[in-house]
């Protein structure tokens, strides 16, 4: 293949000899050969955060023979054409394990040119990732790998390429922030309307977090089969006049299951909610095992066994997939600023900038047009609560 290209680039530059510039010609030919070029993998970088590559200039095609810009610092010729396109579903050091669109899992490397780029080598690649990666196997080793349908025996490929991020969600420790889950379509923030009972605080606390990293948030509203439904309407109706989506489910009697599984499919989607809520149990019924696997990835990060696994994406039957991250099952707030917390609740949003003061909490000052809005019954009160908590129990000086 890459001798066949070859050749046809030597015709094609021996036809335009003369008439053309170098740069030129490799764009033509570019053109002619449907090449993606390194320009997706700066901007890829560069929607992504990651360094700088504008200044590192060169030609697509792995052609030893094609002449690399005098300026060129580091080698980023990418071949896309001999590329597979998979998705990043954990990462273990600097190794991720990825499953390509056909369902092959492969043990893949990150060529060093994107580790170079990253500005903390952390992360660089991180479960959700979509990358184009290189196998490095013996022709037929992956197939063998699938037919065998065997989970640990992979592959080994080259990531070469990682495609534009959205829906990051990331954490700082010590002060650098590290992403820990890419291509978070949607957040599904499940709590139980008894057995643990009701915490609207903590719902509100959890949108807070998918406003942050602007996720599609859903509730679910699980155990419903325990309780009167009646009885959480009107806290069902605060949310939905807000613009949220809430779906009372219960994994025991199945309602609203085929829904929670539409939703699913087609999506990568973060899971929050505390302990016994029925996460598991709600993924069970949705397809069995799956409950297993995601508990089992969250109690081995827990103590600490797979330290460099920030988190890992477990793909659906159905087609989709769910992220299990520890951060997000625990729900730290992080990165947050006590004046950044109204404008990240659409109900408060609105009345924040006709504050009399810029720097206004909200809190305890005079005429605050917030708390003008809860007085007369703009804001709901019970939420304009969970605001007050969040500030003075978490983010407030004590
Ligand atoms: N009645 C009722 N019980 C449920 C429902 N969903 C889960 N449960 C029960 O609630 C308990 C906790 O469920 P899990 O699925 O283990 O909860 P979890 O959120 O995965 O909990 P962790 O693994 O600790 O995070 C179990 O005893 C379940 O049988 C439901 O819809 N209705
Ligand atoms: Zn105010």
């Amino acid at each position: 293949m890459a001798k066949k290209k070859g050749k046809m680039r030597a015709e094609f530059r021996k036809k335009h000899q003369g008439r053309v510039r170098d740069a030129d010609l490799t764009r033509q030919f570019r053109q002619r050969d449907h090449e993606h070029t390194i320009e997706d993998v700066v901007q890829a970088e560069r929607l992504s955060g990651k360094g700088d590559l504008t200044r590192k200039r060169t030609v697509a095609g792995s052609q030893r023979d094609e002449e690399d810009d005098g300026g060129l610092q580091v080698d980023l010729k990418v071949d896309q054409t001999s590329l597979i396109h998979g998705r990043v579903l954990s990462v273990h050091g600097w190794q991720s394990k990825v499953l390509s669109d056909d369902g092959r899992l492969y043990a893949c490397a990150t060529r060093q040119v994107l580790k170079s780029l990253a500005t903390d080598q952390r992360g660089v690649v991180v479960a959700g990732d979509r990358v184009w990666f290189r196998s490095q196997s013996r022709e037929g080793a992956s197939i063998r790998a699938a037919e065998r349908a065997d989970e640990t025996v992979v592959a080994d490929g080259m990531i070469e390429r990682i495609e534009p991020r959205h829906g990051i969600i990331c954490r700082t420790s010590r002060g650098k922030q590290h992403v820990i889950a890419a291509n978070v379509d949607a957040m599904l923030i499940i709590a139980s309307a008894a057995e643990p009972g009701i915490k609207p605080a903590l719902i509100d606390r959890m949108l807070l977090t998918a406003e942050q990293y602007r996720i599609e948030p859903v509730v679910v509203i699980n155990k419903i089969d325990l309780v009167d439904a009646l009885s959480l309407q009107a806290m069902i109706g605060v949310y939905a006049s807000i613009g949220y989506r809430v779906l009372p489910t219960s994994a025991s009697s199945g309602q609203n299951l085929s829904y929670l599984r539409a939703f699913l499919q087609d999506r990568q989607t973060a899971l929050a909610g505390q302990s016994g809520v029925g996460k598991s149990s709600l993924l069970n019924a949705i397809q069995p095992g799956l409950g297993l696997a995601v508990s089992h990835v969250s109690s081995e990060n827990q103590k600490g066994r797979h330290t460099t696994t920030a988190s890992k994406l477990i793909p659906l039957a159905g087609g989709g997939a769910v992220f299990d991250t520890p951060g997000i099952r625990q729900f730290q707030l992080w990165d947050i600023e006590a004046t950044e917390v109204a404008g990240l609740m659409p109900d408060l949003r609105p009345y924040v900038s006709l504050c009399r003061y810029p720097d206004c909490l909200h809190l305890h000052e005079d005429d605050c047009a917030v708390k003008n809005a809860v007085a007369d019954g703009r804001i709901d009160a019970r939420r304009y609560d969970s605001y007050c908590h969040l500030l003075e129990d978490d983010l407030l000086p004590q």
